[in-house]
């Protein structure tokens, strides 16, 4: 899979994109991530990405000349069709769905939008696709990027073993159960018994209690979801029931 990422400031995206899993990633050649920096297509004397927004008001606007160029140039730069994604906060929010969505294309084009925005009519005629990764503004699209990067980048085949893709969490739209490892008891705190009794079935029915009585506390609205998306099994229902759900 080829991640093409477009911004202001390409020298953010080293650490995230270039240590440990995405690093390995990279050396198998599982995923490909090219960086292009917005202001290669810049035609005028001082490099000029950003303008004043027409009506007034606070902040800049991305101007569309430079960011419709170097769309259009990175996307020629590889004959793979690719989503194009601006990365905003009234864009669409990211969910493990859309992340197993994006996983399975060939290319994915990433616009790190800066300032209050980019110009409309880019937004318009070359973005396919605006996602934001959670309700709250930040200084640049850039880390919401590295956040889609990783994301779908880990669902890429080889790029972890599948063993450890826990797609439980958030597929059936149910959190995590409590993970525990040696020592069995740490500061006067033992291991829930039932874990190292070696009886699988029984591990395994508490580990969906758990599921559904930490989904039940911490997210309603994913156990909400869960039961209009029919993943619930009667024995859930009744173990709801009685927790009062
Ligand atoms: C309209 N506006 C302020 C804006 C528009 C486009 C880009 C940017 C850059 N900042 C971002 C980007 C994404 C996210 C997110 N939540 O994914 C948060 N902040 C801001």
């Amino acid at each position: 899979m080829r991640f093409d990422i477009l911004t202001l400031f390409p020298a953010m995206f080293q650490g995230p994109l270039t240590e440990s899993i995405l690093k390995r990633a990279q050396q198998a050649g599982r995923i490909e991530i090219h960086l292009h920096d917005i202001r290669q297509w810049t035609t005028d004397r001082h490099r000029t990405a950003d303008d004043t927004p027409y009506g007034g008001g606070a902040g800049m606007v991305m101007k569309a000349e430079p960011l419709a160029a170097a769309i259009r140039a990175v996307r020629a730069a590889d004959e793979r069709p690719g989503v194009t994604i601006l990365l905003t906060p009234d864009g669409e929010l990211l969910t493990q769905q859309i992340v197993r969505e994006l996983a399975t294309l060939p290319r994915l084009l990433l616009v790190c939008g800066h300032y209050e925005g980019i110009d409309e009519r880019v937004r318009e005629t070359l973005i396919d696709r605006e996602l934001s990764i959670g309700d709250y503004v930040l200084t640049g699209g850039e880390l919401a990027a590295m956040v889609v990067v990783d994301a779908v980048a880990r669902l890429v085949p080889g790029v972890i073993d599948s063993e450890s893709i826990v797609e439980e969490s958030h597929s059936d739209f149910l959190l995590e159960y409590p993970h525990y490892t040696r020592p069995a008891v740490w500061e006067g705190r033992a291991v829930p018994p039932v874990l190292l009794s070696g009886h699988h079935g029984e591990i395994a029915r508490w580990r969906r209690a758990e599921r559904l009585r930490r989904t039940l506390v911490r997210r309603p609205d994913l156990l909400a979801r869960a039961a209009a998306a029919g993943v619930l099994t009667k024995a859930d229902l009744a173990l709801l029931a009685e927790l009062g759900w």
